[in-house]
């Protein structure tokens, strides 16, 4: 028999503590969704308010010939002002890629309870977490999205807990992609003027996770967000979204204080991988660089999935902008924090646009 969500408490049980998700509603049929997913206004994602962002793809392969600076220049423009770009030849395979999504799909079908052995508390392993919406204890209105979230600790850790679903696929990613990484990250730090040796990179990108996100179709895709307004907190992400759509970045304007800026869609494009700026790196630049407010609207008749990997500076790290940016800017405009508390404030808190970033800005 469906269940009935009589009180915000039952649908907690069932949606949270069950395991069940969003997914588990979505597949109830209901013809609305249930109050809880109901965005105030203000919130809500009108597909007809935004335009595609028509920057065409960066050619990963360049950075490596006679046209290397050419293609720094693109990466750095790109994130000096969207803060999001895509790439191509980037070094995963295509064949992966759509394994990856394949991978997804599998592990969000398998029934409930062989997902919910991954919830947070029983989890075989800390590192790994099935979760729902971002921080369902303390939103008002839930995202409409699942996910799984695998940190990176050894290949044996990743072969012996990660899914069955998807351990191998994903750990495969997480490998290849953190060649390019690597490569747009000394790309940008280099055109600050800075030149960080390896333990200090090292310590920048020393801490890997890969998501694997799902948005089950809902019937109220204009009532609804997949995922709410936030920016990444780490130095950058590297995310493989499938055909759907529905991925919007906010143009970045001056005294926007009424926030009112543009959204941009980040079209899907076969093959490429998009790339946005994170928290980290907006800070150690000292703000040159742009760590992108972004969100994700569902649709009514596919299920989407995408596949994040973020790239984090370790836990110990302390992270502030980079002496010689403070110099040449001639003030600092975030304090140094620890990165461990930086997370600890931006996972312990709703999603609410670019405010993680108040944790480390001086006013
Ligand atoms: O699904 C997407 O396209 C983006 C997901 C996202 O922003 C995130 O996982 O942080
Ligand atoms: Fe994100």
């Amino acid at each position: 028999m469906a269940p009935s969500f009589n009180s915000s408490n039952s649908l907690y049980d069932f949606v949270v503590r069950e395991g069940n998700g969003v997914k588990g509603v979505a597949d109830l049929g209901l013809s609305e969704v249930p109050e809880r997913y109901i965005q105030p206004p203000q919130e809500r994602i009108k597909k007809h308010d935004s335009r595609p962002c028509d920057a065409p793809p960066i050619d990963l392969s360049k950075l490596n010939g006679a046209e290397h600076e050419k293609v720094v220049d693109e990466i750095v423009r790109a994130a000096e002002t969207l803060g999001f770009f895509q790439v191509v030849n980037h070094g995963v395979p295509l064949q992966l890629l759509e394994s990856l999504k394949d991978a997804a799909h599998t592990f969000f079908n398998l029934p409930a309870e062989k997902k919910a052995v991954y919830r947070a508390g029983v989890s075989p392993s800390p590192m790994i977490k099935l979760g729902t919406s971002f921080v369902p204890e303390k939103e008002k209105a839930w995202e409409w999205k699942d996910y799984i979230s695998m940190v990176y600790s050894s290949d044996e850790d990743a072969l012996q807990y990660w899914p069955n679903q998807c351990k191998e696929v994903a750990l495969e990613y997480l490998k290849l992609s953190s060649k390019m990484v690597r490569d747009i990250v000394e790309a940008l730090i280099g055109k600050l003027g800075v030149e960080l040796d390896d333990s200090k990179m090292e310590a920048l990108l020393g801490m890997k996770m890969v998501n694997m996100n799902y948005y089950p179709a809902c019937p109220n895709p204009e009532l609804t967000v997949g995922v709410g307004r936030h920016s990444d907190m780490g130095t950058i992400t590297v995310l493989l979204q499938d055909g759907i759509g529905g991925l919007y970045v906010k143009v970045e304007e001056e005294n926007d204080d009424a926030g009112k800026g543009e959204w941009l869609e980040i079209p899907p494009i076969p093959g490429a991988l998009v790339i946005n700026i994170g928290d980290t790196l907006q800070i150690l630049s000292n703000g040159k660089y742009k760590s992108a407010e972004h969100r994700v609207r569902a649709t009514s008749n596919h299920s989407r999935v995408s596949v994040p990997v973020f790239t984090l500076p370790i836990a110990t790290e302390r992270i502030g902008p980079l002496p010689e940016v403070v110099k040449k800017d001639g003030l600092a405009r975030y304090r140094e924090v620890v990165l461990q508390d930086y997370m600890n404030n931006f996972f312990g808190n709703v999603h609410a646009g670019k405010k993680s970033l108040d944790f480390a800005r001086i006013n």
